[in-house]
């Protein structure tokens, strides 16, 4: 049976495009929601949204990218125009730069990568709670679920320093909101995927992957869906007591 748990409310998700983000996009659309899907990727955007206006869901997209706040602002006004206001919001957007397969060693790093790595997982988050924020307060509610990653609180060699640095301070930055924007019937939490099935894992070697899975206590890798799950169950009526938590979405690797 459909749960239409969702019905009603606008959902604005980034990186709508990608592995993760697309898979969020169709969940909350089957839940019943009206999706508002931005990406830089113009053309997988538009393609999942014609997908699933197709399938007869009430969706719209908009190019930005997330690290410029007035192309969020832009994209924000844009969506809510067509869609209603939007009252949850999944910063999902991210980066993660490989340099032949590997991340780049923190003295080779390009000042310009981990500026622009700050600016899309940490900055950008900021960027679309700062356009939207204001509707949820005035309106007494919100649901706000940003995208860590279990790289945010180990030590992961498949990754770089500013990809774990931003990932970490999504945590903070989702206490952070849960404290102050808690009182005005707003919550925020964060997801800590662990290594999710999506076109990110091919910019590390197979052998790097096989290495997760064999500390993996459920012995495989995470699908998109299972991630899309956490998300809507964060935003739903089922949690509404919940705020302020970071949920791994990890198999059980890296339990802590
Ligand atoms: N796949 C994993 O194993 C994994 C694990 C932990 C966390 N995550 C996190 O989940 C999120 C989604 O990852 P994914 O695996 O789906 O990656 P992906 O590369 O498949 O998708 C990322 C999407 O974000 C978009 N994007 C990138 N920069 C952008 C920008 N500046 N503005 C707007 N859109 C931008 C890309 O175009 C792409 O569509 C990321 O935040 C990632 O760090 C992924
Ligand atoms: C599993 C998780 C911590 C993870 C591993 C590797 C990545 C990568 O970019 O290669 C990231 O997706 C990351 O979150």
């Amino acid at each position: 049976m459909t749960n239409l748990r969702h019905s009603g409310r606008t959902v604005l998700i980034t990186g709508a495009g990608g592995g993760i983000g697309a898979s969020i996009a169709r969940l909350y659309c089957e839940e019943g929601a009206r999706v508002a899907l931005v990406d830089f990727d113009e053309q997988s955007v538009s393609e999942l949204s014609q997908q699933l206006s197709a399938a007869g869901h009430l969706v719209a997209w908009a190019k930005a990218d997330v690290a410029n706040f007035d192309q969020c602002s832009r994209a924000c006004a844009e969506l809510s125009e067509q869609l209603g206001p939007i009252d949850t919001l999944i910063n999902n957007a991210g980066v993660s730069p490989k340099h032949q397969g590997a991340p780049a060693p923190i003295w080779e790093m390009d000042p310009l990568e981990w500026d622009r790595v700050v600016g899309i997982n940490l900055t950008g988050s900021f960027n679309l709670v700062r356009a939207l924020a204001p509707g949820m307060v005035e309106r007494r509610f919100g649901r706000i679920v940003n995208m860590s990653s279990v790289a945010g609180s180990a030590f992961l060699p498949i990754v770089a320093a500013h990809y774990s640095a931003t990932k970490a301070a999504i945590i903070g930055f989702t206490r952070h909101l849960a404290g102050e924007l808690g009182p005005y019937g707003i919550t925020a939490n964060a997801l800590a995927p662990g290594r999710i099935e999506t076109p990110l894992l091919k910019t590390v070697s197979a052998q790097a992957n096989q290495a997760v899975v064999n500390e993996t206590p459920l012995g495989r890798l995470g699908t998109p869906l299972e991630v899309a799950k956490a998300a809507c169950f964060l935003t739903s009526n089922d949690s509404d007591f919940i705020t302020g938590q970071v949920v791994d979405v990890a198999g059980g690797w890296l339990m802590r």
